[in-house]
């Protein structure tokens, strides 16, 4: 095992992704079983109580590559070095809410946060946003994190991405493992594009190979889209674990590269690829080397692709407006 341990934050430490995902880094399930983690792990005051309850449960289940826990409630102390930061701490949408609807709540936790990761953090933090609506927040802190690169943020499509793979293997009876090239494109949003042109199964065109315009339109689309409204309905409570499993393949695939041969869908400041203006996180395909992620350049897109595309680009154009006037913005 290597000695010196990866510093990874958590904030929205006490909640109820928090609760899935301390267990896993803990794990190793982030580093693999031979790096060591020190987790620093922020949450509000109130909640640092049951905060210190979850950390005796970390203690418990005594993980080898467990180096240690920091908890508290100020992000500058708490963030101090941090190699890796996971923004989950956010309110999340209850039944019959739209996550744009937590804007101006959550928006306000941003900004502080990317002060102080400038302020803190490692050089080469990376920062993924899981708290909605994570695009514009990872919008907010890295607008407000001074000199850290803004490449250095990115926020959470993986679980679209995850989901759109298993409902088109669930449809063709394939192992998700056949599924290559998915592409989330946009907003994590009702208006996100899963986009199965690119798409590939067992090698095979994926859009071909379901041979239903009318089941990708209809149905593939619309599932993947609201599957998070679909599971408050069910559970009474918005995704926690799969979410938690998502910001851990996102952070690890940031971390350890790409598949050779695919790619992945991470939502990160636009550079104009493929239409979609400086001045936003949007979702895009990426490959991950060495660290660092490039967007995947040349994929022909068609009207249909590109009308849902444009949308949700214009959806997070105007959430952008929206925390610009709020003065969110740094
Ligand atoms: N991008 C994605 O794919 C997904 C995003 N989410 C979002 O993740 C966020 C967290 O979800 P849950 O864990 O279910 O919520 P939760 O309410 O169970 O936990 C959120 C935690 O954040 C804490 N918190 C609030 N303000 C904070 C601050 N300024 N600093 C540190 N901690 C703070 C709260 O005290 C609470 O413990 C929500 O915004 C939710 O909508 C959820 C699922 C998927
Ligand atoms: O839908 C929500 O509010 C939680 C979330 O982001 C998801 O499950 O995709």
């Amino acid at each position: 095992m290597t000695t010196t341990p990866v510093k990874v934050a958590v904030t929205g430490a006490a909640g109820q992704i928090g609760y899935s995902l301390l267990f896993r880094l803990a794990a190793g399930d982030l580093l693999g079983p031979d790096t060591p983690i020190e987790l620093r792990l922020l949450e509000i005051t109130p909640a640092l109580k049951a905060l210190e309850g979850v950390v005796m449960e970390l203690d418990d289940c005594a993980f080898p590559t467990l180096a240690g826990v920091q908890i508290g409630d100020d992000p500058t102390t708490v963030f101090d070095g941090v190699n890796l930061a996971l923004l989950v701490g956010a309110r999340p949408r209850g039944p019959g809410m739209e996550r744009g609807d937590l804007l101006e709540a959550n928006g306000g936790i941003f900004a502080p946060q990317g002060k102080a990761l400038s302020e803190v953090a490692a050089d080469d933090v990376k920062v993924v946003v899981t708290g909605n609506p994570a695009n514009t927040n990872a919008l907010i802190a890295l607008s407000n994190a001074g000199d850290i690169p803004a490449r250095q943020f990115s926020a959470l499509t993986r679980l679209d991405h995850n989901r759109a793979i298993a409902q088109l293997a669930a449809r063709l009876q394939v192992p998700v493992t056949e599924v290559k090239h998915m592409t989330i494109w946009g907003n994590h949003s009702a208006t996100q594009y899963p986009d199965l042109f690119h798409a590939e199964v067992s090698g095979r065109n994926a859009y071909e190979a379901v041979g239903d315009h009318d089941w990708v339109e209809n149905t593939f689309i619309p599932t993947v889209a609201k599957r998070g409204a679909a599971i408050i309905e069910a559970r009474g409570a918005s995704s926690a674990a799969s979410a938690a499993s998502a910001t851990i393949d996102h952070a690890r695939t940031w971390l350890q590269g790409t598949a050779e041969g695919d790619w992945v869908s991470m939502a990160v400041p636009s550079d104009g690829s493929y239409g979609v203006p400086e001045g936003i996180v949007s979702s895009f395909p990426v490959t991950v080397t060495d660290g660092e992620w490039s967007i995947v350049q040349g994929l022909e897109i068609d009207d249909f692709s590109r009308a849902r595309i444009d949308a949700s680009v214009e959806e997070l154009q105007g959430e952008r407006d929206a925390v610009q006037e709020l003065g969110l913005l740094g």
